[in-house]
């Protein structure tokens, strides 16, 4: 289906919405509109693709349109992936300490933040599914507090964790950055095939 002139991006996390408007300001002129939806969302469980899309659905419905929703994970290797879609709940139980702390018996500190955007243009369209990946390590927190778990996530070829480095410097590498770029290169080519 075509792509609509005004895409509603529900969430409920200004950060991400920021991060979003900026990783979309940077690129070129967009022939859609992107307007925030604050809906009041569950979360819900299971395998983060399934997880993000029942979300886009719930969200079309809400709002009788098209729709972009995005779940972020982060996911430690010796832990097979967790804490995952669930780090919402371990950063806020277990704060940046107590993530170091969970692989305090592990030598491999490796994890990966994992960005999923669904989008459907409509509540009777199937969403679909775009995955970023951005790998890194876990480290001592480091930088700004703002955004959730940014300073404990040290990306592969950087000194400075998610928190320390330059915001355009994380919209150019991150999960969020990645996962977002495939959208917007899907929604372009739909816009111009009209
Ligand atoms: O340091 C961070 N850098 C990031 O780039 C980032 N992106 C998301 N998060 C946090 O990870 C959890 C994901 O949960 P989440 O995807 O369900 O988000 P949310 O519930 O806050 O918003 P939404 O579901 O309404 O869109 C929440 O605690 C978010 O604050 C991040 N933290
Ligand atoms: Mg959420």
């Amino acid at each position: 289906m075509a792509t609509p002139s005004k895409i509603h991006f529900a969430t409920g996390n200004k950060k991400k919405l920021e991060e979003v408007n900026a990783i979309l300001a940077a690129g070129a002129e967009l022939p859609f509109e992107v307007v925030a939806a604050k809906l009041d969302l569950p979360e819900l469980q299971g395998e983060p693709e399934e997880i993000s899309k029942e979300k886009c659905r719930m969200a079309a419905k809400m709002v009788g349109g098209a729709v972009m929703v995005e779940d972020t994970s982060l996911c430690f290797n010796a832990l097979h992936g967790l804490p995952g879609p669930y780090i919402k709940w371990f950063l806020e139980k277990l704060g940046h300490d107590g993530l170091n702390r969970m692989l305090a018996g592990f030598e491999d500190k490796s994890a990966y933040a994992q960005c999923i955007f669904s989008y459907t243009p409509g509540p009777d369209t199937e969403p679909i599914v775009f995955v970023g990946r951005t790998e890194g390590r876990i480290v001592q927190a480091r930088g700004p507090t703002d955004f959730g778990w940014d300073p404990v996530f040290l990306p592969d070829g950087f000194n400075e964790t998610y928190a320390e480095m330059d915001k355009t410097t994380k919209n150019t590498i991150s999960h969020r950055y990645r996962s977002l770029d495939k959208l917007r290169a899907y929604l372009m080519s739909h816009a111009a095939s009209k």
